[in-house]
Formats: C-alpha cells, sequence, structure tokens
C-alpha cells in the first residue's frame, strides 16, 4: 500500500489555508504534522480523510480508495453520549464494515474493559479519548488518521498509545497525525507548516 498526496490545496470558504503540500508514505512509515495553531494541519487531514475536497491536486492510495482504507479520529471523539461504551463501539464496527477485534477486545488493548456497559458520558476526559482509540481496533484499517489524538491521555495512556502506533506501524499500517506533542516514535516523517494561512 503506498499513499501518494501531489501538490494539495485547500480552501475554507474565499481564504485559502495552504498549498503546494506533496508526500508519499509507504506501508509501515508514519508521519506527523506539525505548526502553529491555525495554520492548517486539521484541515489537511480532513482533506485526506475525503470530508473536504481539495481545490488543487490529489491524494490516492495504491489499491481501492483511501476512505475505505482509513479511519479519522477527530479531536472530538465521535461518540453518542447516550449509549453505552460497547453501543458506541458496536455502531462504529458495523459503520466500517467489521472485521475486527470484539468491543470488549479493543477496550482491552486501551486498559478499558471495565467500562464496557459503562455510558459514554459518564467517563473522564482521558477515559472518553481512550475509548475513541479503540475504536481503531474494532474495524481494521491500514490508515490512521489522527487529529492530536493524545489530548486528555495521562503520561501511562500516552506510552500505550504510543506502543499502539509502533505495533500499526510494524504491522504495515500507515499512521499520520497532526499533533502538538511528540507521540513517542521513532523514525516518522514530519510535514511542517511553518505559516499561518496565506
Ligand atoms: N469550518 C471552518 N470554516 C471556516 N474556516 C475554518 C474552519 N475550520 C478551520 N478554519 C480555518 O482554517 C484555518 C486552519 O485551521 P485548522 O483547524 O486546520 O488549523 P490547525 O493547524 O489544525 O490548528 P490548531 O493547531 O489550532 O488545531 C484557520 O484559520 C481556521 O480559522
Amino acid at each position: 500500500m503506498q499513499l501518494i498526496a501531489e501538490n494539495l490545496a485547500a480552501n475554507r470558504g474565499d481564504t485559502r489555508i495552504f498549498e503546494g503540500v506533496s508526500f508519499a508514505l509507504r506501508s509501515g512509515e508514519g508521519m506527523t504534522i506539525t505548526g502553529p495553531n491555525g495554520a492548517g494541519k486539521s484541515t489537511l487531514l480532513r482533506v485526506l480523510a475525503g470530508f473536504l475536497p481539495p481545490s488543487e491536486g490529489f491524494v490516492e492510495v495504491s489499491d481501492g480508495e483511501l476512505a475505505e482504507h482509513s479511519h479519522y479520529l477527530g479531536p472530538n471523539n465521535g461518540m453518542k453520549p447516550n449509549l453505552t461504551v460497547k453501543e458506541n463501539l458496536l455502531f462504529w464496527q458495523d459503520f466500517c464494515g467489521g472485521g475486527g477485534r470484539s468491543t470488549l477486545d479493543a477496550l482491552d488493548e486501551v486498559g478499558l474493559g471495565h467500562v464496557h456497559d459503562v455510558p459514554f458520558s459518564d467517563l473522564s476526559t482521558g477515559q472518553k479519548r481512550r475509548v475513541a482509540i479503540a475504536r481503531l481496533f474494532v474495524s481494521p484499517r491500514y490508515i490512521w488518521l489522527l487529529d492530536e489524538p493524545t489530548t486528555g491521555l495521562d503520561r501511562a495512556s500516552e506510552h500505550m498509545f504510543t506502543r499502539l502506533i509502533v505495533r500499526h506501524l510494524r504491522t504495515g499500517g500507515m499512521v499520520i497525525a497532526a499533533t502538538h506533542l511528540s507521540l513517542g516514535v521513532d523514525a516518522m516523517k514530519n510535514l511542517r507548516f511553518a505559516e499561518a494561512p496565506l
């Protein structure tokens, strides 16, 4: 699997947020997107996820459609507060086509098997983020698109997430993460937005 982004540009309304963004990633490679607030990191992830059409350029994968191979973990957790954790993960498993770990196994990956039947709204901020991370495992996808994935995580959970990313890369996955904090993963590429929007 290879992902190629070529000369990407994106607008928000009439404002050009970035342009001339090109990169390529192969299976097993990861990339962080860094830069100041408002520089366009989240916007680029939304373009990659297919939520926002590029104003110029293209992004493609070598096999099929990028959207069918990717998980997008946005700044919000994408969970319904009144459903239990299990119900939320079952929704995502079904939405993403299944084929992954059981909801309980996915929660065990993030050390939260005990909240399986708890309403999502009853969790702490960091627990909510960890459940959102568990979503990555209920349906296997090669490409993880992550927007500030470690927000709200304590140190131990950050280390846990580092191990999960390393394992995903070692098993042929790809990770693209917008982040202000190091993910603790060696040898990731970096795409830096040095300036605020044009
Ligand atoms: N829905 C929107 N409508 C209009 N403009 C938007 C929208 N979302 C973001 N923008 C603008 O796009 C620009 C880039 O925002 P973006 O969220 O991509 O930045 P970022 O680099 O992820 O910032 P941060 O580090 O604060 O998360 C900003 O100027 C922002 O105001």
